[in-house]
């Protein structure tokens, strides 16, 4: 006798529709689903005042992306910062929205990836799998996707962070989401976590490509390579966050690849926030000092991101050129991140493929053989 079938939940919305769960096939088999969650870092809903202190005041009330104590930092926060920061935020933000979708890219990219992933794995698992995506901060939230995925009948998920290098201040607070989430459900899908995907074979390919691809295209040629990681306190690595090893991991993979000393191929981090001294050498600093070196020519990877967003688009594409050219720069490019390209997804499907063995199909007559042979 076949099992009860699972009531259908609404269906939900499909590739490139604003938020929600992108099925990998038609809708036929809901019991014992996997599911895969790509969650990034999350943005603002919109460009006023309100969107932003809302966006920025979830963000900046983490624990673990500020490491200060509450009784000390809410007051300074919900007060002077909030007050004056959603203003200069919401300006950034305004010069990079896409005003199709309005929404900000980082939101437009990381829901293509979603859609695309899905695409890759319907042919061989149909319906078994369904891809969705979600935002550490704003909407649609980490809980409520998750809570999403179960009702479709998802039973194993895996929770996918989509930052390259591991920090506590992203790739662990999403798990905490996550897991937080499972704490107000009675009955839990089975839970994996990536951990990060550094120095991954696809990953460096795909970044080396994207640098040769751009530099090809130009009609000059860059006398230095940067790489500008978004940066983090020192107190934190100080405190064991692995983060600038997990960059290091990518810069020694990268070089590799394109055949480039640390030299010509340096690596620095950006983003700033507040006055404590964060991660070393500063984007800005290095750009400022190098046409003084007769270095006027550069361009700048961010491989710390896969999607651009307002720290690649807008900081390192308009703020640090400005720094640079002001200094005596004649030539600087930003190169783009993977975003929604064949080697992101390239890389996502291999990913996930490789995060989910033992869940796949393709596995089970394994696990079958094992029990017979025990049996
Ligand atoms: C204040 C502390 C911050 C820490 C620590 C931090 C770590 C960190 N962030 C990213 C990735 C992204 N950050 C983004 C935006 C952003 N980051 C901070 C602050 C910290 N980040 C702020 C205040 C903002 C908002 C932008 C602004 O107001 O200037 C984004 C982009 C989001 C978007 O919508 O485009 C990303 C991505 C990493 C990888 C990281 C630690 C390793
Ligand atoms: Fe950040
Ligand atoms: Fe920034």
């Amino acid at each position: 006798m076949s099992p009860p079938r699972r009531p259908l939940p609404a269906p939900p919305p499909v590739l490139g529709q604003r938020a929600g769960a992108a099925l990998a096939g038609p809708a036929d088999r809901t019991a014992g689903r996997i599911g895969v969650l790509l969650v990034n870092l999350g943005t603002p809903e919109g460009t006023g005042y309100w969107p932003l202190r809302r966006y920025l005041s979830e963000f900046l009330s983490d624990r673990r992306v500020i490491e200060i104590n509450p009784l000390l930092w809410q007051p300074l926060l919900q007060g002077v910062i909030l007050t004056t920061r959603p203003f200069r935020s919401g300006a950034n933000y305004r010069r990079i929205w896409r005003s199709a979708e309005n929404e900000s890219p980082l939101r437009t990219f990381t829901r293509a990836q979603a859609g695309l992933l899905a695409e890759r794995l319907a042919p061989d698992l149909g319906a078994g799998v369904v891809v969705d995506w979600a935002m550490r901060y704003g909407r649609p939230s980490v809980a409520e996707r998750l809570d999403a995925l179960t009702a479709a009948g998802c039973e194993r998920v895996l929770v996918l962070p989509l930052y390259p290098q591991y920090s506590a201040t992203t790739t662990a607070t999403v798990n905490d989401a996550a897991f937080r989430a499972l704490m107000r459900q009675r009955r839990q899908p089975a839970l994996r976590t990536l951990r990060s995907f550094a120095d991954h074979p696809l990953y460096i390919r795909a970044l080396a490509d994207s640098v040769r691809t751009r530099l090809a295209a130009l009609d000059w040629q860059p006398q230095l390579l940067l790489a500008s990681f978004h940066g983090l306190p020192r107190r934190y690595v100080q405190a064991g966050d692995p983060y600038p090893a997990e960059c290091n991991r990518t810069m020694v993979a990268l070089r590799r690849e394109l055949g480039l000393s640390a030299r010509d191929f340096p690596m620095v981090f950006q983003s700033r926030f507040g006055r404590e001294r964060w991660l070393e050498p500063y984007t800005d600093s290095k750009l400022e000092s190098l046409p003084g070196r007769g270095i006027t020519r550069v361009a700048v990877i961010t491989p710390g991101f896969l999607s651009d967003c307002i720290e690649t688009i807008d900081e390192i594409g308009r703020e640090s050129r400005h720094v640079f050219t002001e200094a005596g720069g004649t030539h600087y490019d930003a190169i783009p991140c993977l975003n929604d390209g064949v080697g992101a997804i390239d890389l996502l499907e291999a990913l996930v493929r490789d995060e989910l063995r033992g869940w796949l199909p393709e596995d089970r007559p394994m696990a079958a053989v094992g029990l017979a042979a025990v049996a």
